[in-house]
Order: C-alpha cells, then structure tokens, then sequence
C-alpha cells in the first residue's frame, strides 16, 4: 500500500481537462462481451479497475488493443472461449458484478464467487443482480459459490426493483438487450454513467427507451453491433478539481462539455461558499468564501443530501465534508445510500476537526476548526482518499495520508496532475 504526503496551502491554479468517468468505461467495456464486433471505446481512464476487468478478458482469449496515451481502447471478444467459463472474475473492484450478464449471456452457465465487493462502503448487495438473471430465465443451483445456469434462452422481464441501483440497472440492460421481447425496468437508475451505457448499446443497435428516466423499457434484438463509444468526462473529478482548488485559494478552470450534469453539484458546493464560473464547456472556481449558506427557514441546520440520481451523487459527500472543514458554519451531510460509507470520519477529528457521526447515515459538520497537518488512515473507499486530500491540502504543513492506493481506481494520474497546477503532493 502507499501513502500520500501532502503538503497544504499552496493554491491549485491553471486549466486542467478532466478524465473519462471510471463508473461508465466499466459497464461500456463489460457490455463489448455482447458483440462479436470489434468496439473501440474512446477517453478511457488509465485507472487499475480496467486493468483488472482487462486481464479478466484476456484470460479468456479476447484480442485488446489499448493507446494508453490516446486513451482508446478496441477490443474483440472470442465467444468460443466463453463457453466453458473458468476464468475467475476479478477480485476488489465492485465491476466484477457487471461480468455476470453478458458472460451468463455467452456461457449459459456461470461459476462465480460473491466477491464483487469494491469500496467499503457498506454491505454491497448481489442479490439483485441475481434476481434480475433468474427473471431473465436464468436457475441458481448451488450457492457459495454461486452457480447459475440458462434455462433456455434469455426472455424478456418486467421488474420493479426494491431500489434504484445503478450496477443493477446495467446488469438489466444487458440482459434486456439481447433478450426475446420488451423488458421492462421500473425504478431503474438513471445517473449519467447508466445514460452511457444505453447510448452506447443504443449506437449497437439495442432498442432502449426511457433513457435518464426511472423507467426503462427495453425491445431485445437479435445482435449487437460493433461500435465507436466515447466515454463521458467524470462528473466527480470534475467537482474534485473545483473543490480543490476552491479550497486552496487558487482559480482553477476544468474544461469539460458535462455541464448539464453539474447544476446541482455546483449548488451543493455554492453552500459551502464554493464560488464558480460556468461556461458552455468550462467551469472555474473563482474563490471560497468559508460560510454556509443559512436557510432562510431559520429551524433548519443546512444540508447536503446524497441519494440516486438526480440527487446529489453518494461518491461525492465525502468530497463536500472535505470542503466543510474548513467552513465557518454548521452543516449536516446525508448518505441515504450507504448505511457504512461515513465511519471514517473519525479520521477528520487528527485534523483538528469537530465532526459529530449522529447515526451511520447523518454527520454533523461545525464550523470555525482550528485545522492542523496530520497522520491519517484512509478506509478502501476512493472518495475518502480524496476527502482526506481535500482536507490536506488547505493545511499549511505536511500531511500523510496512509493506503492511499484506492485513488487509483478512479483518479488517473492525479497526483501529476495536481502537481502540474501547484499542489505539493507526491506518492511514498
Ligand atoms: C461500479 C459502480 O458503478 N459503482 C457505483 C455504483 O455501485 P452499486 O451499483 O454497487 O451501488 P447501488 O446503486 O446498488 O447502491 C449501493 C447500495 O446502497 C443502498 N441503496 C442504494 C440506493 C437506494 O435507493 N437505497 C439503498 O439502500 C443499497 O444497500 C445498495 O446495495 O453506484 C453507487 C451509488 O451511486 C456508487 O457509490 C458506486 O461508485
Ligand atoms: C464506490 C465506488 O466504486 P465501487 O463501487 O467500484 O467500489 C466509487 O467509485 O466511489
């Protein structure tokens, strides 16, 4: 594991271009084992879950060609090899569950362990992936580990889901995609990543409606295509770099054209007294004021609530308590999502912080914190690294902030590229 050293209080300035989103490529890249086509996917993350979900394809014989420096990735699938599946789906990265629709697709047969975990944010639940396979046509014969098996072909379903999840949402698309007749998905996820994934299957020839909405409805076809697939900017770097250099004093111009999914994200960090431009295709932070914005109904504490999409996204909380430090006022967060996702908070209190935990979904952040450099240890969770970081980096002083590993999941190159725009930071 490695650790990040910080040193805060210079300011991050300049222009930086954000990444392709880690939350998109991985469903794009698991839905190519829908096609017997070649797929060329275009602003691909250099970040270890792709090479993870990579060595996974490769084992099975696919053929890849990856431009590490033009971010594009072709790939072409040998559906022979898929037949008898042997190979183990990868391990620590949540994507894995995203492998068990089309492989289910190309085996009829699957062996895998539930080991599809990711950040540890909680308990991540499988159980709906399977119920949407075994909707789908698909038998569970045996569990720990699970073997699932086809029982004919893949027939339409029409789902209600217990709740809007955004790995289960695309592990129903896939399904739905090739399936015999209209599924259809209620509740259904609708986060820009889920939007990408259609629009891609949709350039295959996959007939998806509802797009954005809770409610998908889904005509299968008989093959998908290959295709050209480019993958949307990372609303969350994007809203990283800003509150980076928001925090740090610095004017810090992002350049991206995902504008529309950011209103809302920009109004959360506003609270914080977070202070942007927005251009068509670019969005700078211009200053940070440190007060809370009070709610004109004065028996309210403000508030930032993270719930699915169209809410403010889980995997951003973090990164707004990272800014709330820092604050001047009171302000409560809340992760509707996540029942585990807010118990590394303690580590805030080695900043100097006062943070009160009010029960595993609600945290008290007061104002007017005398911050100082400290030792921390960050949980497997990516956006904890960054929170940390966030925190770090308005401290003048060093800073270390231990395990940092997991910002490799989905933060490519970012040290160099904080480093470029001023930061003091490096890897040990
Ligand atoms: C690879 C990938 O895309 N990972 C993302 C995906 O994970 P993932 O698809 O695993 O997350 P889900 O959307 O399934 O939600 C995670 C958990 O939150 C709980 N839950 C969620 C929604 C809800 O309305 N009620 C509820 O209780 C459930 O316990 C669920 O297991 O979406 C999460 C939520 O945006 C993000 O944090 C992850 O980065
Ligand atoms: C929680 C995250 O990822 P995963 O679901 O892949 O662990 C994340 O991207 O913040």
């Amino acid at each position: 594991m490695a650790n990040l050293v910080v040193e805060g209080g210079y300011p991050v300035s300049g222009t930086v271009r954000p990444s392709g989103n880690k939350n998109a490529v991985l469903p794009m890249l698991c839905a190519t084992l829908l096609s017997e086509d070649e797929v060329t996917l275009e602003n691909v993350p250099d970040i270890s879950d792709i090479d993870k979900l990579l060595a996974y394809f490769e084992s099975k014989g696919s053929r890849f060609h990856r431009d590490r420096a033009a971010q594009t990735l072709t790939i072409q699938h040998d559906f022979q090899a898929f037949i008898t599946n042997e190979a183990e789906l990868p391990f620590g990265i949540r994507a894995a569950v995203l492998l068990l629709a089309p492989a289910m697709v190309r085996s009829g047969n699957l062996h895998f362990d539930t080991e599809a975990k990711g950040c540890a944010l909680g308990v991540r639940e499988i159980d709906p992936h399977l119920e949407i396979l075994q909707r789908f046509g698909c038998r569970m014969t045996a569990r720990h580990p699970c073997h699932m098996e086809a029982v004919g072909p893949v027939t339409a379903a029409k789902i209600w889901a217990d709740y809007a999840s955004v790995t289960a949402t695309e592990t129903f698309i896939m399904m739905a995609s090739v399936a015999e007749g209209v599924s259809v998905l209620n509740n259904a996820a609708s986060e820009p990543h889920v939007q990408a994934l259609c629009e891609m299957l949709v350039a295959m020839g996959a007939k998806i409606d509802g797009i954005g909405t809770s409610r998908l409805t889904v005509t299968g076809v008989e093959r998908l295509c290959g295709t050209t697939a480019r993958v949307p900017d990372d609303h969350h770097e994007v809203a990283t770099f800003l509150a980076i250099g928001g925090v740090t004093g610095g004017r810090l111009r992002v350049e991206s054209g995902i504008g529309e999914h950011m209103e809302l994200i920009l109004r959360q960090f506003s609270k914080l007294g977070l202070e942007f431009e927005v251009e068509p295709d670019a969005i700078t932070v211009t200053g940070w004021t440190r007060k809370i914005t009070e709610p004109f109904t004065t028996e309210l504490l403000p508030k930032i609530e993270a719930a699915p999409w169209p809410y403010f996204p889980a995997d951003l909380l973090p990164q707004a308590i990272g800014v709330a430090v820092g604050c001047e006022g009171d302000i409560m967060f809340w992760n509707k999502v996540y029942e585990g996702a807010l118990g590394w908070t303690g580590e805030l209190l080695k900043f100097g912080a006062r943070v009160h935990l009010s029960d595993p979904h609600r945290l008290v952040v007061f104002g007017n914190n005398q911050l100082r450099p400290a030792v921390v240890e960050a949980p497997y969770i990516i956006r904890v690294v960054v929170a940390l970081l966030v925190a770090a980096v308005q401290v003048k002083g060093v800073t270390r902030i231990q395990n940092a590993d997991p910002l490799r999941r989905a933060y490519p190159h970012f040290v160099e590229k904080l480093t470029a725009l001023g930061a003091k930071v490096h890897w040990e």
